[in-house]
């Protein structure tokens, strides 16, 4: 599976600690992320992470492309809800086309441990007969 990483700033911690937690499960799937989400993560976990530009520069839309084009899985996005970034539209199209295309999406980190163990599970194992 291809999973995104996302970030906002006051979240980035929480996700390298989250990526090391399940470091193991991860390592077994194919990661990008925005950029500085990425360059922290492969950092801290030695995971590699294709990195996209940052979120500020259109690193969401990137990834929002290939969501639209059906080369991702399942998205990690931890977001701050307290604090409006300019690119929030990005965002938003970037949930939208989850939506549209059936990707599950966590947007905070007790989702995100759903998700993963769901993954783990093989819950998104479906994934690889509609990306056919
Ligand atoms: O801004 C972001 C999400 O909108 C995240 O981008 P970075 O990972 O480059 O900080």
């Amino acid at each position: 599976m291809t999973i995104a990483l996302i970030a906002h700033d006051a979240k980035k911690e929480l996700m390298i600690q989250f990526c090391i937690a399940y470091c193991g499960i991860l390592s077994k799937h194919t990661l990008c992320a925005t950029g500085t989400t990425g360059k922290l993560v492969s950092e801290a976990t030695g995971l590699k992470v294709e990195r996209f530009l940052s979120g500020a520069q259109g690193g969401d839309q990137q990834i929002a492309a290939r969501i639209a084009c059906n080369e991702i899985d399942m998205v990690l996005f931890f977001r701050d809800p307290h604090t409006v970034k300019e690119h929030e539209p990005n965002e938003m199209t970037l949930l939208r086309l989850c939506d549209v295309h059936n990707i599950p999406i966590a947007t905070n980190i007790a989702t995100g441990e759903m998700l993963i163990h769901g993954l783990e599970r093989g819950d998104l194992d479906w994934r690889s007969i509609v990306r056919r």
